[in-house]
């Protein structure tokens, strides 16, 4: 290496420090100074890390005083350069001496690192273009949003997620019976919204007891960092802005807070979202006359949030008024007469009969055909049941044929868009339930109480039902002394209850009562009186409390053996893990007592469950314990009727529970005419409502084939290979921790001071489903990590990998023949909502050209033509890339024509899929919403105006280098 004094270099490994100048030669060494971050450095001359910089004819450089020029000459006086050229602002002819280039040139195109002596490492070069490759496969995969989720592969959840996640502002109600993964199906639209951009903010409220329990799910499973607002957190906010609801993307709060506060609910208003997720939503109470506040609160948010999922497994819980509402609430313009709704829910059985006949094997009969036809009166559809009828047909032309009809007929019937149910009876896997009933003896002290209540208040009759809650009127009886909780003293459920414990010392048992003081009692009793371990989870404790209990409950050794619930504080938690539930009293509405049972009866429930009831004879626990068991089978099985029968028969049971003999002629009578409304009910759900929602919920053979692809793509060797290079690119760290998990961390090395993602102190991580899903503690690694989509910005947004040189060595080629590999990316860019990678995703285009411009890119595939090549070291690099600056020049502009000419082809593929897609989804949307007015009009226009502008911005994509490669012959 030659230097002379006021030469400009540039360092191979800190390029940020900008062009050096050369200030002093002394001896062996040489210093350079670095005006624009004002560093020096001193290197040996024989091995300095630095490479000269000199541009060439057609450069644009600036100079020291901001102005800036094309170069058309070159001339070199006393070992230093003058650049010739025009000056861009002035136009006049001006040069330049390469003192007074800017000190802060930087070299960020390939072409002019490499030209500057800027050359990666061979293998980043690769992982570059690897990276760009899985890239832009990733962006137009269907599975997109669906991978990244640590949760188990469950059919009906993923088909949901996937029908729902990619609309356009999804309105819905997911209605699934108690445990089957509503907040998983949430959780995975949520996602695929974010990732796929089509919603950057997002609210999501639900009861109390239910926000940590959120918050976590969303964490641990979808890498979804949510930020509680309580009261405390938005004055803390206030630091940052004015309305607290802004400081965060991700916000989860309460239901009862923003009822509460009113101040709140107003910021909340004025935050923008774009998705709304309500949880229980249930509790959103409504009749016309008397809405309730909740009701009211989230009716507000729904009218200015785009899109909104509501969550309920009991739908009816409270009325099919209320229901109805709340399909209102999601669209206002299909749901807007109750009488109507009420109306078309009797078509429903036809359209379900129609559908089952679909669905199971074999021929269509005539009565079939001609139901179709009628239901399907707009289109032809005789082709499609002569073909299923056709013995000479194909199976498998026989079965797209009954998808087709089968999708064409959900389409148009049916609440389908908008509301999404599966039960138990759908999925296999669930276990069963046993009752055990356990008759006891009602103490003198209650009847005591019972008689003086019954005397104060001059009525004999028609209080019985407080012996449904006994202990209360014992209590009220004593008057509020110290002592109140000594109910537990007589109350032989006590009793019983503590012998259970004891002889199932090993066993979690869940034990439900209708009241917090109830609860605290029975805890008190079972732990003073045997030194039982117990809990208590209820309404009027704080979210930290419950969530503590939870986690002592949840504790294998040295945990809680009973947790004592109150009815509301319970509700939505997870305790499969236990099998045992107490019931202690009974609701007196099913739909409640489902989602009693529904604590333990969820997915992930490995056991048989056990349900106990210790009841008080011939009282009017007996009596629903029997009304429960007898008429409706709601212990042992779900009771999807439950609220509807209650609604007829609420009535006359309530007045046997209250009436003072046991009238047990009336109850039988009562019971009988339950069990038969309930089959006839049942029998109707069954072939009409249920059964439709049900085939169009759980998504049949779709969902296993999404299933499928998803298994395939997880099972890619390749992934696994190309990630690890990745994370090794970026300097991260990998110990393999056996048992299919690998630690990563950190090293000195990285190429960034931090990565999202990566925890300061590391983290584990696997690429095995099962693995992930068995320990907390372990990331599921997937393209839709965090960490990995880091990398891949990290990787793509730095230079590393641009430019590069490498050797081929083969001898059937002379020695210093040269190849040009440049990598090209067509992108475009617009507003989210288009989606436009759906359609053009950033994509790669190779060209490989031979020194004369021979263009090779399709007979030589990237890997094959990259397995024979081998790294140079840097210097050796420089030095050959400079010495063929004339011969890759003219490439360089021939490997970009190519390229060019490319881009118009890409553009208009890109154009006719999106053409193709959308077209094709308006035509079903538009046709749909001729007979089915569940598609809203706002989607359908969001929807035109999409495709109308979508090709200008894929008209407007352009083509631009990426990175390059030279490689050069060698012989050794
Ligand atoms: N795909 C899945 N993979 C792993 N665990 C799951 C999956 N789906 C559900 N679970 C677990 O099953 C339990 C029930 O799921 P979830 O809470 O989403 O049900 P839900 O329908 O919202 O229940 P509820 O009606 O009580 O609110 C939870 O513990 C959840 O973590």
């Amino acid at each position: 290496m030659s230097f002379s004094i006021g030469q400009r270099w540039i360092s191979d490994s800190e390029s940020e420090l900008g062009l050096g100048t050369v200030v002093a030669i002394e001896g062996r060494m040489v210093t350079l100074l670095f005006p624009a971050s004002g560093e020096n450095r001193f290197y040996a001359m024989a091995d300095a890390p630095v490479t000269r910089v000199v541009f060439n004819v057609g450069d644009e450089i600036s100079s020291t005083d901001d102005w800036s020029m094309t170069i058309s000459e070159l001339e070199e006086v006393d070992e230093l350069i003058i650049y010739h050229g025009v000056r861009h602002d002035t136009q006049e002819p001006v040069q330049l001496r390469e003192m007074f280039l800017s000190h802060f040139l930087k070299f960020n195109k390939p072409q002019d690192r490499l030209f500057a002596g800027q050359i990666d490492r061979f293998d980043s070069f690769v992982v570059r273009y690897q990276t760009l490759v899985k890239r832009f496969e990733q962006q137009q995969s269907e599975l997109k949003g669906l991978m990244g989720g640590k949760v188990s592969l469950i059919p009906h959840q993923l088909y949901i997620a996937s029908e729902v996640g990619r609309r356009i502002s999804p309105r819905v109600l997911l209605s699934d019976e108690v445990g089957l993964g509503k907040t998983i199906e949430a959780g995975l639209i949520i996602h695929q919204q974010l990732i796929a951009g089509l919603a950057k903010r997002v609210l999501i409220v639900v009861p109390d007891a239910l926000q940590y329990q959120w918050l976590i799910e969303m964490l641990r499973r979808f890498n979804m960092h949510f930020s509680l607002f309580d009261e405390d957190r938005c004055i803390e906010a206030y630091a940052d802005a004015e309305n607290p609801f802004e400081t965060e993307q991700l916000v989860l709060c309460s239901l009862d807070f923003l009822r509460r506060k009113k101040k709140r609910f107003e910021q909340v208003a004025e935050a923008e979202w774009d998705l709304l997720v309500v949880d229980e939503a249930h509790h959103l109470q409504w009749d016309e006359q008397n809405p309730s506040r909740e009701y009211q609160v989230i009716e507000h948010l729904a009218q200015q949030i785009a899109g909104v999922l509501l969550l309920t497994a009991t739908p009816d819980q409270l009325g099919h008024q209320s229901h109805f509402a709340r399909l209102r609430l999601l669209d206002p313009d299909r749901f807007y007469d109750y009488a109507a709704f009420l109306e078309e829910e009797q078509h429903y059985q036809p359209v379900a009969e129609a559908a089952q006949a679909l669905l199971d094997t074999g021929r269509l009969s005539d009565q079939h055909a001609n139901q179709l036809t009628e239901l399907l009166s707009e289109n032809d559809i005789q082709p499609l049941i002569n073909l299923i009828n056709d013995k000479q047909a194909t199976e498998e032309q026989q079965l797209q044929a009954k998808q087709e009809l089968l999708q064409h007929l959900l389409d148009r019937h049916g609440t389908g868009r908008v509301l999404f149910r599966n039960t138990r009876n759908a999925i296999a896997g669930f276990p069963k339930r046993q009752l055990s009933a356990y008759p006891l003896n009602l103490p003198s002290q209650y009847k005591t109480a019972l008689k003086v209540q019954q005397m104060m208040q001059g009525n004999n009759s028609g209080l019985n039902n407080q012996l449904m809650f006994p202990e209360e009127l014992y209590q009220q009886f004593e008057g509020e002394t110290e002592n109140s909780a000594s109910w537990t003293q007589y109350d032989p459920r006590i009793d019983w209850l503590i012998d259970f414990l004891l002889a199932n010392k090993q066993k979690k048992v869940l034990l439900i009562c209708a009241k917090a003081a109830t609860a605290l009692a029975i805890e008190d009793a079972v732990r003073t009186r045997e030194g039982i371990r117990g809990t208590v989870f209820h309404e009027d404790m704080s979210l930290l409390e419950r969530d503590k209990a939870a986690a002592y409950f949840a504790q294998d050794e040295a945990g809680a053996q009973l947790m004592v619930c109150s009815e509301i504080g319970s509700e939505g938690r997870n305790f499969q893990f236990a099998q045992h539930i107490v019931l202690f009293d009974l609701p007196t509405n099913p739909d409640l007592l489902e989602q009693r049972i529904g604590r333990l009866d969820r997915i992930g429930q490995k056991h048989d469950i056990q349900i106990h009831v210790p009841y008080l004879q011939d009282t009017p626990q007996q009596s629903l314990l029997r009304w429960y068991h007898e008429g409706l089978n709601a212990f042992e099985h779900t009771c999807p009727a439950g609220s509807e029968i209650y609604k007829e028969f609420g009535e006359r049971l309530n007045t046997i529970l209250a009436s003072a003999e046991a009238a047990p002629a009336e109850l039988d009578a009562l019971i009988k005419d339950t069990a038969r409304r309930y089959q006839e009910l049942r029998q109707k759900l069954d072939a009409g409502r249920d059964r439709l929602l049900e085939i169009h919920s759980s998504g049949g053979t779709k969902a296993q084939q999404l299933i499928e692809k998803i298994q395939s793509a997880e099972q890619d060797p390749h992934f696994v290979t190309f990630s690890l290079r990745l994370f090794d690119s970026i300097g991260i760290n990998q110990d393999d921790k056996g048992e299919n998990a690998l630690v990563l961390h950190a090293s000195e090395q990285m190429i960034v001071p931090s990565i999202n993602g990566l925890p300061e102190d590391g983290c584990t991580i696997t690429y095995d489903r099962d693995t992930a899903l068995s320990r907390d503690e372990i990331q599921l690694m997937s393209w839709e990590h965090p960490l990995l989509q880091s990398c891949i910005d990290t990787i793509l947004g730095a230079d590393l990998g641009t430019s590069s040189v490498a050797l081929l060595k083969n001898r059937a080629l002379p020695v210093g023949s040269l190849f040009l590999e440049g990598i090209f990316v067509v992108e475009t860019s617009a507003p989210a909502a288009f989606q436009i990678e759906r359609y053009l995703p950033a994509t790669p285009v190779r060209i490989l050209l031979d020194k004369n411009g021979g263009d090779l890119s399709d007979k030589v595939g990237f890997e094959q033509f990259n397995q024979q090549l081998s790294a140079v070291n840097r210097h050796l690099a420089a030095k050959l890339v400079s010495a063929s600056q004339q011969q890759i020049h003219p490439l360089l502009a021939q490997a970009n024509k190519l390229a060019q000419q490319q881009l118009s082809d890409i553009v208009a593929q890109a154009s006719n899929k999106m053409k193709q897609s959308l077209n094709a989804e308006l035509a079903r949307l538009e046709a749909l919403s001729a007979v089915n007015p569940s598609i809203r009009q706002d989607e359908l226009a969001t929807m035109r105006e999409l495709r109308d502008n979508a090709d200008n911005y894929l008209q407007k994509a352009q083509v631009k280098l990426d990175s390059l490669r030279v490689i050069l012959v060698s012989h050794n």
